[in-house]
């Protein structure tokens, strides 16, 4: 496939930060010493691949593949490239070195690669990369920064994706919070990938075609204090267009709500009134509205007093297992402070009443502060009352939005406790991986022309696996994934229901027979001769690819508590082939 085609059909703009110079200095220093040396014509082979799955977990989501292809693809220093490095690196260097940096281009690279979304594991290289050596180690940080934001991103998002479960809405709320403009909009992309459904980045919405969606903020609440601060207060009917008085209907329906909510008219605020209202008169159709900005707070002695809403105790401290860290929690020890949404609830079900007097269906509430499960329940419960007295089934099925530091704990003690919630809204934790801020891939040469290569380390962990290799994964009789398995790439592929030696690439004992249902080839060439080979497939379908690769893992690799790890196996080929060249490079020590 040609470069233009693959522009034209499937690619997204890429960040214009990703350039040749967005590299470490060393990489461009050791390009002309290699060049000074005379290894110009030297081919090498690296690997980027990882050590450890981040989380805590058993597993790893590989993203970031489209974005390395269009970098390979632009891969070209500019004039003011060339200018800025003859300025900056030293004086010493000989000037025909930028003449042929000018030249540079990925035409010799071959990249090889997972497929974006897989899941993947430690130690079986997401890239291969193979072409000249000092262009190929020209590409390592680049590459790097490309795959560890990006994988460790899907990788967070999936897991939240896992632990909310597939019937409830995830929302990426992060922007305001990133690391930054790029973490950001990286975000949002590889939030989606892994399991999000949308986004709040309008910009992410715009360039990877993401789902953009949203609510309001508090500070659209505040702005109105009073019912007079509402311009214009009619809206046409749906159905009869004749105009309605928003404003005189919502007020007749919070009257007639007040006792049915137990909440009275004077504790409920008339700029969050007018604020609703006004919102709704915006948004007929779209109506879902932040009902917390006026809480009511009512401190009571621990214990004595709960309030039981469908068996829900108006604890906050109502988390098992001590999950609630926040110290504004903590340090209300020994009294509930419930808040009962009664302002923000009432002027909801008001206008969403008024509203459907008016022909039109209210979205939902959002709820960002205080015990959310206990918070959703009192809503939905709610709702189901005002359904059931008004004969509006629809009513019971509004939506709740949560937001407020959620995190992976959140939302399991949150299903631990029982919740009402429909959707979540998630921006800190999600988008800075607070959890684990960084994913350890690293880039090895494991091949120098024909001739294999091995890091020695003290830390078995940290000894890379040489050669040209290729990756199988093999498959159960049941479907699930048994195993990843490396080769040496002369080896022959393992075949369905042949038995293969799988070993510990370094416990020698450690070896099983496997005997695969199904075997599956995990490298393609992506990136060949100058061009893309394989058309990187639209976000949506990653993001498809991402839940399919997920459930070909048992249940126990991706459970939140001592997931089992997942077997990454070398062949017998391999091993021999490992443990004589560590032999051959390890120095032999002298007693005296
Ligand atoms: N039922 C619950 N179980 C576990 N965690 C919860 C529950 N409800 C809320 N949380 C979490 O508890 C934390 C509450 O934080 P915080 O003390 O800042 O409360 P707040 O209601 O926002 O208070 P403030 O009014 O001061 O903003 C958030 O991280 C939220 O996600
Ligand atoms: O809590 P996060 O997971 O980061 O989600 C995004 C947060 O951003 C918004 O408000 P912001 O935090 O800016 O202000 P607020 O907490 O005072 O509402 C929103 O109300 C969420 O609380
Ligand atoms: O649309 C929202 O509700 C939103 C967007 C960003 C951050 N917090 C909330
Ligand atoms: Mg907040």
């Amino acid at each position: 496939m040609s470069n233009d085609k693959f522009d034209e059909k499937t690619m997204a703009r890429q960040n214009g930060v990703v350039q040749p110079l967005l590299t470490d200095l060393y990489q461009i220093t050791m390009a002309y010493a290699y060049w000074k040396s005379g290894k110009v014509n030297d081919v090498a082979v690296f690997d980027l691949f990882f050590r450890t799955n981040p989380f805590q977990g058993e597993f790893t989501i590989f993203a970031g593949l489209e974005e390395c292809l269009k970098f390979l693809q632009n891969f070209h220093y500019s004039d003011s490239d060339i200018k800025y490095l003859r300025e900056t690196l030293p004086t010493t260097i000989e000037p025909e070195f930028f003449d042929y940096l000018k030249d540079l281009t990925c035409k010799d690279i071959t990249l090889s690669a997972i497929e974006e979304g897989s899941v993947v594991f430690p130690r079986v290289p997401l890239l291969r990369v193979e072409g000249p050596l000092i262009i190929a180690q020209l590409l390592e940080t680049t590459l790097l920064t490309l795959v560890n934001f990006a994988s460790l991103m899907a990788t967070n998002a999936a897991r939240y994706r896992m632990f909310a479960g597939k019937n409830i809405s995830l929302l990426e709320f992060g922007l305001r919070r990133a690391q930054g403009p790029d973490g950001g909009l990286s975000a949002s992309k590889y939030s989606y990938i892994g399991g999000f459904d949308g986004t709040s980045n309008v910009l992410a919405g715009k360039m990877f075609n993401i789902p953009v969606k949203g609510t309001h903020a508090h500070s659209y609440v505040t702005s109105f204090s009073t019912l007079d601060d509402i311009q214009r207060v009619t809206l046409q009917h749906a159905q009869t267009h004749q105009q309605c008085n928003l404003l005189e209907i919502a007020m007749e329906w919070r009257n007639r709500l007040s006792p049915l909510l137990d909440a009275s008219t004077e504790e409920a605020s008339d700029g969050e009134l007018a604020a609703l209202i006004s919102y709704a008169l915006a948004f007929p159709t779209g109506f879902l509205a932040l009902v917390d900005t006026y809480d009511v707070k009512r401190y009571r002695l621990d214990g004595l007093h709960r309030q039981h809403i469908n068996g829900h105790s108006g604890n906050r401290n109502c988390g098992t297992n001590g999950r609630i860290n926040s110290p504004t929690i903590r340090s209300r020890r020994g009294y509930t402070v419930e808040r009962t949404l009664r302002s923000g609830l009432l002027n909801f079900c008001a206008v969403a009443l008024a509203l459907h007097d008016c022909g039109y269906r209210a979205v939902g509430i959002r709820i960002d502060s205080g015990d959310l499960a206990y918070l959703s329940v009192l809503a939905r419960d709610t709702f189901k009352r005002i359904a059931d007295t008004h004969d509006l089934p629809w009513f019971a099925k509004l939506t709740i939005v949560a937001s407020n530091d959620i995190n992976e704990e959140t939302i399991l003690s949150l299903h631990e406790q029982g919740h009402a919630i429909d959707c979540f809204g998630i921006g800190t934790h999600l988008v800075t991986c607070q959890r684990q801020p960084a994913l350890g891939c690293v880039y090895k040469l494991v091949e120098i022309n024909g001739q294999p290569r091995i890091k020695l380390s003290q830390d078995v962990g940290k000894v890379t696996i040489p050669g040209h290799k290729e990756a199988y994964r093999l498959f159960g009789a049941d479907g699930h994934a048994l195993i990843d398995l490396l080769q040496r790439s002369s080896e022959a592929a393992p075949e369905v229901g042949q038995k293969v030696l799988c070993r510990h690439p370094f416990q020698e004992s450690k070896r099983a027979y496997v005997i695969p249902s199904k075997v599956e080839h995990l490298y393609k060439v992506y990136w060949k001769d100058g061009y893309v080979s394989i058309a990187p497939k639209p976000l949506s379908e990653v993001r498809e690819r991402v839940q399919a690769s997920l459930r070909t893992l048992r249940q126990d690799i991706k459970r939140n508590l001592n997931p089992t790890p997942y077997k990454v196996a070398v062949s017998d080929d391999l091993y021999t082939f490992i443990h004589d060249l560590w032999l051959q490079n390890a120095p032999i020590g002298e007693l005296s």
